[in-house]
């Protein structure tokens, strides 16, 4: 569905990515992690045409973004971080903009924006960030599009709406979509995705699935780090410590984000040879 080979973008002479690959496909939830400024928003913005490769290809759906094809923009929706939206009634809204993707779902996205509880005869104006966000995230969400780029869509959302947001994710994707989601609030993330890709020097070091990683890793607590097996990563907690091990017991244990995150970007060598390893 996306297939990356050897691309290479910059900002004038402010490189970004070198020489990135990737393919990623259908029916998967995809968790873009990186740091601030590692270049997530850049990437996403090529997947959907809005920036253009300086080398590399880049094919989405068929297509080569950049070219805009309408027929390509019917079928992919990008939420970015930061919008600014007409002050006009969200019904008003949806009229002008729905006609672009011939699958939108208007009852989709009722039942999003209840959700969220946002009434549908709202208007834009005078409605808080968080809540232009929320009326946002229901209609990506709703336009049904075969590729979902969310770009740090928990931004501006408070707490139980972050809860709800990951509610509303989990039960949307359809077997023939896929969505990226791309954040540094790794937390957010949480028991949400299939497929971690993680940006760092200005390409992807770790490109693995959820499952993979928890065969290979245990999250855990310890009461004494010295007690731990293949200790890989640890941080203090309320009682003993958190830790990221070698799974050599084929132990079931839960993604932790957070712990992975922290554990790659302080142990990157090791967690990265550990997946290389076959
Ligand atoms: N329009 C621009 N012109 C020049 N440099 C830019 C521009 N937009 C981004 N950059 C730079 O490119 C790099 C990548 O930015 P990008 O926004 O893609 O990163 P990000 O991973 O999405 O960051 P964040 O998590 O902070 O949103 C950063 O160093 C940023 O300063």
């Amino acid at each position: 569905m996306i297939e990356i080979e050897n691309l290479c973008f910059s900002y004038g002479k402010h490189k970004v990515l070198t020489n990135l690959n990737l393919s990623l496909s259908q029916g998967k939830i995809f968790g873009l992690l990186g740091k601030n400024g590692a270049g997530k928003s850049s990437l996403l913005y090529q997947i959907c045409g809005l920036l253009f490769p300086k080398q590399g290809k880049l094919n989405v759906n068929g297509y080569k973004p950049f070219e805009r094809n309408p027929i390509f923009l019917q079928e992919i929706y990008l939420l970015p971080e930061e919008f600014d939206l007409p002050n006009v009634a969200i019904k008003s809204f949806l009229k002008t903009n729905a006609p672009f993707y011939p699958n939108f779902s208007e009852e989709l996205f009722n039942n999003y924006l209840a959700e969220f509880n946002i009434p549908i005869n709202n208007s834009l104006q005078g409605m808080s960030f968080g809540q232009k966000k929320k009326v946002m995230i229901s209609f990506a969400l709703a336009t049904q599009t075969k590729v979902l780029l969310m770009d740090e869509p928990t931004n501006g959302l408070d707490i139980p709406s972050k809860k709800q947001f990951r509610k509303i994710i989990a039960g949307a994707l359809q077997p023939h979509q896929l969505m990226i989601i791309s954040t540094h609030q790794v937390k957010d993330l949480d028991s949400l995705i299939d497929h971690i890709l993680v940006l760092e020097d200005e390409h992807i070091i770790f490109d693995q699935s959820v499952e993979s990683i928890t065969q290979k890793l245990a999250f855990k607590q310890a009461m004494q780090l010295n007690e731990v097996e293949n200790l890989i990563y640890s941080e203090g907690a309320l009682r003993g410590h958190a830790v990221v091990a070698k799974n050599i017991h084929n132990e079931h244990t839960r993604l932790d984000m957070e712990m992975f995150f922290n554990a790659l970007a302080s142990e990157k060598q090791q967690m990265v040879s550990l997946f290389n390893d076959k």
